[in-house]
C-alpha cells in the first residue's frame, strides 16, 4: 500500500516545535526509504533535512548528505535550498539550488522521495457538512456529505484537485462546483475530454500549436491551458493520457508553463487544474501505465465520489430533484415505482437513474425498464419473488417507507413540521408513518 493510503503517523516530535510560530498547513511525507510513511507537520520557519541527528528532518538514507537541505516554511509556499550535499537535491528529475515548492511538489534527496503536501486533506478525518448539495450535485448520505465537506473546502483555494469515481457519479458537475465556487469563478472554465481526442490530438488540445506544425495545422491555435486564463481547466479521463506526453504535463503543473506544438517559446499560464478519473490511478501506476510522479502532482487533493449503491439513502432526494428539474412533481412517480428504484444497484450510477427517471415520466410507467433487483452490494435483497403478489409488494413498499422517512428525517434533523413539508405528508399521517417503522424522533408510541 502507498504511504498515502497508510495510516501514516504524523510525526509531531519535539525536534519540529522549536522555534516555529502559527498553524500547520504543510506537511512533508516521506514516500520512499527508511522513513517512507512518516509525515512531518511543517509549521512556518525553517527546517534542516539530512542524515545528521541533529537536523530536524532525519533521513537515514546512505545517499543523502549530513546536511542536504534547508526548507524555508511561509504561509502558502516553501523554498528549498540545498546545503551544497554531494548527491544534489531534485525536482521533477531537475536538480536544483534554490526552489520554490509548491503543495503537490516531490523532492527526491538521495533515493528519498519527500511529498509536500497541504495540512491533512484526508476525508475519514472531517465532519459531516451540513449541506445536502454542492453545486449542482445533490445528496444526504453520509458519503457525500463527506465529499461536500472535502469540497467546501478545497473549492476556495488554488490547488490542483483529483476527482475520482465511477463512470456517472458526477465528477463533471463536481469540477463544475469546484471551478464556480472559487475566486476563478468569473474566469474561463475549459473542459478536455482526454477520451473523446484522438490521441494525435491530444497535444495540440492541450497545450495548442503553431502554423504548419503537422498536417492539417493551418493556423496558430491555443490550448486549452492558454485557453483557461485565469481561470480552471478540467481534464476529464485523465488516466487517458499518453504516457509520453505525461512529462509534459506535469511540466506544466510544476511550472505553470506551456509550449505549443512546434513552438519554441513558454507561455506562462495562470491554471487551476481539476483531473477526473474513473479508473484508480495508483493501480494504472502500479501498471506503469501512468506516471507515479505526475499522479503524486495530481494527487494533492483528492475527492471521491461515491456510488449510489453505496449510498441508497440518497435515491429519493436524486429523483425528487430530477422531478424538480424536468418540472414535475413528486407525485409524478409512485410509491410502487419508487420502490423499484430504490432496490435497483445502479451500475450507471445517477446518470443511469436520471436516464431511467425521464424515461418513465415521459412515457409512462409502463415504459419502466426491466430493472433486475440482484442483490446490493450492502447486503440488501430485492422483492421476494416466491412470494404471493400481494405480500410481495407490500413488503417492498414496507422497505422503500422506512428507507424513505429515515431518511428524510435525518435531513430534517428529527424536525416533523419540516419533514412533513419537505416530504409532502401530512404531519399527523408522516407520525403515524414514523410510529409503524419506530422511526418517530419523540420516542411516543
Ligand atoms: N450528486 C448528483 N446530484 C444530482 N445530479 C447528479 C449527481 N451526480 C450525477 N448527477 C447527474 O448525472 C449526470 C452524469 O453526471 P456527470 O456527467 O457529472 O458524471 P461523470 O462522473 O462525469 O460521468 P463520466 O465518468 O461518464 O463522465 C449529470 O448530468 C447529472 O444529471
Amino acid at each position: 500500500m502507498p504511504p498515502d493510503e497508510d495510516e501514516e503517523l504524523l510525526d509531531a516530535t519535539a525536534t519540529l516545535q522549536r522555534g516555529r510560530a502559527g498553524q500547520v498547513r504543510m506537511v512533508l511525507r516521506v514516500l520512499s526509504g527508511a522513513e517512507a510513511g512518516k509525515a512531518h507537520p511543517l509549521k512556518q520557519g525553517t527546517y534542516t533535512v539530512g542524515k545528521a541527528p541533529t537536523c530536524d528532518i532525519v533521513l537515514t538514507d546512505k545517499a543523502v548528505s549530513r546536511q542536504h537541505l534547508k526548507l524555508e516554511v511561509h504561509a502558502e509556499h516553501v523554498v528549498a535550498t540545498d546545503l551544497g550535499s554531494h548527491n544534489g537535491s531534485f525536482v521533477e528529475g531537475l536538480r536544483f539550488t534554490a526552489m520554490e515548492l509548491r503543495p503537490g511538489s516531490v523532492i527526491t534527496l538521495g533515493t528519498t522521495e519527500l511529498k509536500l503536501v497541504p495540512e491533512d486533506t484526508r476525508e475519514r478525518s472531517l465532519p459531516l457538512s451540513s449541506r445536502d448539495r454542492f453545486g449542482a450535485l445533490v445528496g444526504t448520505s453520509r458519503k457525500m456529505r463527506e465529499a461536500f465537506t472535502v469540497l467546501e473546502r478545497l473549492a476556495p483555494g488554488g490547488a490542483d484537485v483529483l476527482i475520482h469515481g465511477e463512470t456517472g457519479t458526477g465528477k463533471d458537475l463536481c469540477a463544475e462546483a469546484i471551478h464556480q465556487l472559487s475566486p476563478r469563478a468569473k474566469g474561463p472554465f475549459v473542459i478536455v475530454d482526454l477520451a473523446g481526442v484522438p490521441s494525435t490530438l491530444i497535444e495540440s488540445e492541450l497545450f495548442g500549436h503553431v502554423k504548419g506544425s503537422f498536417t492539417g495545422a493551418q493556423g496558430d491555435r491555443a490550448g486549452a491551458f492558454e485557453r483557461a486564463q485565469n481561470g480552471t481547466v478540467f481534464l476529464d479521463e485523465i488516466g487517458e493520457l499518453p504516457l509520453d506526453l505525461q512529462p509534459r504535463l506535469l511540466r506544466v503543473l510544476e511550472r505553470r508553463q506551456v509550449k505549443r506544438v512546434g513552438g519554441n517559446d513558454y507561455f506562462t499560464v495562470n491554471v487551476r487544474v481539476v483531473a477526473a478519473s474513473h479508473v484508480n490511478l495508483e493501480q494504472a501506476v502500479q501498471q506503469g501505465k501512468f506516471r507515479r510522479d505526475l499522479f503524486h502532482r495530481l494527487a494533492v487533493l483528492r475527492v471521491t465520489l461515491p456510488a449510489l449503491r453505496e449510498r441508497p439513502e440518497d435515491i429519493p432526494l436524486l429523483i425528487d430533484h430530477m422531478l424538480k428539474l424536468m418540472g414535475r412533481q413528486p407525485g409524478a412517480l409512485s410509491d410502487q415505482t419508487r420502490a423499484l428504484l430504490m432496490q435497483y444497484p445502479w451500475p450507471g450510477n445517477v446518470r443511469e437513474l436520471r436516464n431511467v427517471v425521464e424515461q418513465v415520466v415521459n412515457l409512462g410507467e409502463e415504459a419502466l425498464p426491466d430493472l433486475e433487483a440482484p442483490q446490493g452490494a450492502d447486503g440488501r435483497k430485492g422483492p421476494d419473488l416466491d412470494l404471493p403478489f400481494k405480500e410481495a409488494k407490500e413488503h417492498l413498499i414496507e422497505v422503500f417507507e422506512r428507507d424513505y422517512l429515515k431518511n428524510l428525517i435525518e435531513r430534517c434533523e428529527g424536525n416533523i413540521s419540516r419533514a412533513s413539508r419537505e416530504a409532502d405528508i401530512d404531519r399527523v399521517y408522516l407520525r403515524k408513518l414514523l410510529r409503524k417503522h419506530g422511526l418517530d424522533p419523540s420516542g411516543e408510541p
